[in-house]
């Protein structure tokens, strides 16, 4: 009988990809054949998932979805959207049922805080899928098979005494819940190791989290800040796209963190991965890095950003050599800063009418220190056009996701699935205006990158490209009938 590895190179071969050692990087996955943007090069379940502490009880435990949910009536926590997915998922939950009843009971509010109740749930779903693989009680392949997460990178030796500590506790607790199996607790704090670094957020098709998952070769993905592929999910399904063209033998790449950053923050970011970024975007200079971080030139009227002098004591102007002293800049940032949480702070709250007015505050001081491209003024600008849409001003709202679109199309990549979602806000909001022409363009730029990044399928996929027909058919209407009316005249 083949091995594993044989196994899993053989169902590999056939999709066109193969994992492969690479030095400096451990396992990565390599194409093994050439892909166009747009092209899923791998598609998998999760070998275990869980919805987040937000989703419990609002998605269903088998494909996420939000509708027609009924609790387990025994446990309160696992969710099902209809039979179907109560009966695919019922070897594993008939065993994690009454465990989790336990968990619920077992664990205080101080552990709850602490202990992340979903990686608890993970592993315990973890440990009863192995079992139930091992006794052949349900199936396994080349690559959902438990050797996979045996050969998942941990980083343990260079993880801190008190994460270890925590490990220690969690393993504790697994075993605390499942009374009934003699676990390994080294091996099982191990295991928490490697979810760390291996765990994806599944999140729906507009990347709003909705829960916790485990994809075996997926995993074998590394990390560059100009990935040329991207994860997306349709329900617990994750879907790995290519966004530029790859060439056969070139390594798959994706990003495992927000990369509108400095590279600094990137390198901070990339920390719970134990690795330092090479990849062309962190040893390039630094101008990047001083756009992203977005000083303006004092002159209002200058539209110049600031680049550090090399003595790093002041910032130039690039247009009119106008310079700022770094203390000054850096005192005005932790003020806007401290500004800026308690406006966050206030939106927490739920308080949106306040929140709305410490945004604007914030943002009146953002405008004197920052750049127009600068990803401070973006997130702020973000939050005003959420709060907006929740005060249901809409024309607002578009103002400022308007202003946030050249700064998206500055600090992501062409078809990053952030610009398309943002383009695809923007049409709504001018389609509910009425703006018709405006939003079939809007809505038009959405669709281009996110059929690269999305597919075309997805249920998403489907209403949006539905809504640009109608928009189109609406404003060729509009069009048309400005035309008789200009006859008629
Ligand atoms: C999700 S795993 C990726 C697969 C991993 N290389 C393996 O051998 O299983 C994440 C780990 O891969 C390594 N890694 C990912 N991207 C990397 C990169 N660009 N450079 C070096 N190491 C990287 C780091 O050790 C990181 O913790």
């Amino acid at each position: 009988m083949a091995s594993w590895e044989e196994q899993l190179r053989d169902e590999l071969a056939g999709r066109g990809v193969a994992v492969s050692s690479v030095p400096g990087k451990g396992r990565a996955l390599i194409a093994t054949r050439n892909f166009f943007p747009g092209e899923v090069i791998i598609r998998q379940e999760p070998y275990v998932s869980t919805p987040n502490k937000f989703s419990v009880g609002a998605n269903c435990d088998n494909c996420f979805s939000s509708r027609n949910l009924r609790k387990c009536s025994v446990c309160r926590v696992a969710c099902y959207c209809g039979r179907d997915c109560q009966v695919e998922e019922w070897k594993l939950h008939q065993l994690e049922c009454r465990a989790m009843a336990a968990l619920t009971v077992a664990l205080t509010e101080e552990e709850k805080k602490k202990l992340t109740p979903t990686l608890i749930r993970l592993m315990v779903r973890l440990v009863l899928r192995r079992k139930l693989q091992n006794e052949q009680a349900i199936p396994s392949s080349g690559t959902d098979n438990y050797n996979l997460v045996d050969a998942l990178e941990s980083h343990i030796s260079e993880v801190d005494k008190n994460q270890l500590e925590l490990y220690a506790q969690m393993a504790n607790l697994v075993q605390r819940i499942l009374p009934s199996l003699e676990l390994d607790l080294k091996e099982i704090a191990h295991t928490f190791s490697k979810i760390a670094c291996n765990v994806f957020t599944i999140c729906d098709p507009q990347l709003r989290p909705l829960g916790t998952g485990l994809y075996l070769v997926i995993s074998t993905i590394n990390h560059s800040c100009v990935p040329n592929a991207v994860v997306i999910f349709e329900g617990r399904t994750a879907y790995v796209r290519a966004v530029q063209p790859i060439a056969k033998n070139e390594e798959v790449s994706i990003s495992y963190i927000e990369t509108a950053a400095t590279t600094v923050k990137r390198q901070d970011y990339l920390k719970p991965y134990y690795f330092t970024c090479t990849c062309p975007r962190c040893v390039k200079d630094s101008e990047e890095d001083a756009l992203l971080e977005g000083y303006r030139c004092k002159d209002q009227k200058c539209d110049g950003f600031l680049m550090p002098n090399s003595e790093n004591k002041a910032y130039t102007c690039q247009k009119c050599s106008i310079s700022r002293d770094e203390k000054e800049l850096k005192k005005m940032a932790s003020e806007v800063l401290l500004l800026s949480d308690k406006a966050s702070s206030i939106l927490s709250s739920g308080n949106n009418s306040e929140a709305c007015s410490m945004y604007k505050i914030v943002e009146e001081q953002e405008r004197k220190l920052y750049h127009t491209l600068s990803t401070t003024l973006l997130r702020t600008w973000d939050t005003l056009s959420k709060i907006h849409i929740e005060l249901q001003d809409v024309q607002t709202a578009l103002m400022y996701c308007r202003l946030t679109i050249p700064v998206y199309e500055r600090v992501y990549p062409p078809f990053c699935p952030l610009i398309g979602l943002q383009f695809y806000t923007c049409g709504k909001l001018e389609w509910s205006l009425e703006y018709t022409e405006d939003a079939v363009k809007s809505l038009t730029r959405a669709a281009d990158i996110l059929r690269i990044t999305h597919g075309t399928t997805s249920g998403f996929m489907k209403e949006l490209l539905v809504m640009l027909e109608k928009a189109r058919a609406e404003a060729y209407f509009k069009l048309s009938a400005g035309d008789e009316q200009q006859i008629d005249r």
